[in-house]
């Protein structure tokens, strides 16, 4: 019998114009067979993102979440806001290339996108890219990932 590791916790928050496209990729992530964790916000109030982003930092300091998704209109934003915090490496992705790329070279713990400039579906790729995607863990990769802080 081959024993799969167990899949990640996820930690989701968005600001307001997150909420939808954080709920279709929670479900889709829950379908997935992932556990989630959602930070908000509710739909129908206008929110700062940085306060979000800091949610998210705090989930993935405290566990059991160890990989995040972050949402506001351009990702902008939030991303900026989530890497203020030493220990993520958010990464802003708007197709699925960049997604396994920033997990690969980049061992990026948080996957961000703009749901103003991103469909569902594509982020939908986007985020199961990320979420199979291992560290590649090579000599200069690791190098590289460790002089970010
Ligand atoms: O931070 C952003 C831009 O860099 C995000 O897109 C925000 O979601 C956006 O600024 C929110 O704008 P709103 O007019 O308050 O909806």
């Amino acid at each position: 019998m081959t024993v799969q590791p167990a899949l990640p916790t996820l930690a989701f928050a968005s600001d307001h114009a997150g909420v939808e496209l954080r709920a279709h990729l929670r479900a889709q992530a829950e379908a997935w067979g992932y556990a989630t964790v959602d930070l908000g916000p509710d739909a129908g109030q206008s929110v700062d993102y940085p306060d979000y982003a800091g949610k998210l930092a705090e989930a993935l300091n405290s566990g059991p979440a160890t990989l995040g998704v972050l949402i506001c209109g351009s990702g902008i934003g939030i991303s900026i806001a989530a890497n203020r915090h030493a220990h993520i490496r958010a990464a802003l992705v708007s197709e699925a290339l960049s997604a396994r790329l920033a997990r690969e070279h980049n061992n990026a713990n948080v996957i961000v996108f703009g749901a103003r400039l991103i469909g569902p579906d594509l982020a939908a790729d986007a985020l199961k890219q990320f979420l199979t995607t291992p560290f590649d863990g090579g000599e200069r990769h690791a190098r590289r990932v460790a002089k970010l802080g």
